[in-house]
C-alpha cells in the first residue's frame, strides 16, 4: 500500500495523515468558533442577531461537534478486540451496505454513500460492528473519498493482519450536486485492495461481484 512512514517520528502516514488519531492540533474555543459562524452568516448575507438566527452558531457549532467527532476516536483501538475462536472458518468477511455519510475537505460538504468491506481472516476475527465503527471513525473527519478507502483498508490490514483487504465506497458529492458542477446522482466509486484481493483476480472478482451484486433485495 502507499502508506509513507515519517522517518522523524517513525509515524505511519498516509497522504500526509497519521493513520490513528487525527492531527493533533490546539482547538479554537467554542466561543470562537460560535464567533465564526456568526461571521459566516454575515457573509451570507443574513443578519446574525436575528431571531430566528440568534441561536445558530451554538447549534452548528454543536453539529460540528458530531459531523467530525472521529478526530476524538482511534480506529485502531476500535479493532484491537479480536476472537481467536473461528470454529476452522476459512473463507472472507464481508460487510456490505454500510452507510457512510462524510464532509469533503476541499468544500466540507456532506459526502454520502455506502462502504462495501470484506477481510480474508488468518487466525482472528473481530466483531462485525467494529468494521462498521471504522467506517464512522474516518467519515467523521475531513478528507477525501480516496483517502478514506486507503485509510480504512490500511487500518483493516495493520491491526488484523489478514490475508487480505477490500474496500469499495460509493458515494455521492454535494458539492457536485449542489453547486460547482451541478451534476446531482454521479455515483464515485473508490476501491482499495491488499493482499488477496490485490494479487488473486477470483477474490477481487468475487468481492465485486458481492459488492455490486443489484438482484439482492
Ligand atoms: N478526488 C476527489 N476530489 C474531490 C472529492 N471531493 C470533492 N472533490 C473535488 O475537489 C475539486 C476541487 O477543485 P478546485 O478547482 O480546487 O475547487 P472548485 O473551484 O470549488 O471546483 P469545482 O467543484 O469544479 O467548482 C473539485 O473537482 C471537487 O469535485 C474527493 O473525495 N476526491
Ligand atoms: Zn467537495
Amino acid at each position: 500500500m502507499a502508506t509513507k512512514t515519517d522517518d522523524r517520528k517513525g509515524r505511519k502516514l498516509y497522504a500526509g495523515i497519521e493513520i490513528g488519531k487525527g492531527p493533533q492540533i490546539a482547538r479554537p474555543s467554542r466561543e470562537e468558533a460560535e464567533r465564526a459562524v456568526r461571521t459566516l452568516i454575515a457573509y451570507a448575507g443574513d443578519d446574525p442577531e436575528r431571531e430566528g438566527l440568534r441561536d445558530t452558531p451554538k447549534r452548528v457549532v454543536g453539529a460540528y461537534d458530531e459531523f467530525f467527532a472521529g478526530y476524538k476516536d482511534d480506529p485502531i483501538e476500535v479493532l484491537s478486540r479480536t476472537f481467536d475462536d473461528v470454529g476452522g472458518y476459512d473463507d472472507i468477511v464481508m460487510l456490505r451496505d454500510i452507510e457512510l455519510n462524510s464532509h469533503c475537505e476541499h468544500h466540507m460538504v456532506p459526502f454520502i454513500g455506502k462502504a462495501h468491506i470484506a477481510y480474508f481472516p488468518t487466525d482472528r476475527v473481530v466483531g462485525l460492528s467494529k468494521l462498521a465503527r471504522v467506517v464512522e471513525v474516518f467519515g467523521r473527519r475531513l478528507q477525501t473519498q480516496e483517502t478514506m478507502t486507503a485509510q480504512i483498508a490500511e487500518t483493516i490490514d495493520r491491526v488484523l493482519k489478514p490475508k487480505g483487504v477490500a474496500v469499495m465506497i460509493e458515494a455521492v458529492h454535494q458539492c457536485m450536486s449542489m453547486r460547482g458542477v451541478r451534476k446531482p446522482g454521479v455515483a464515485t466509486i473508490t476501491t482499495q485492495f491488499t493482499g488477496v484481493f490485490k494479487e488473486d483476480p477470483a477474490q477481487q472478482a468475487r468481492f465485486m461481484q458481492l459488492a455490486l451484486d443489484r438482484g439482492r433485495s
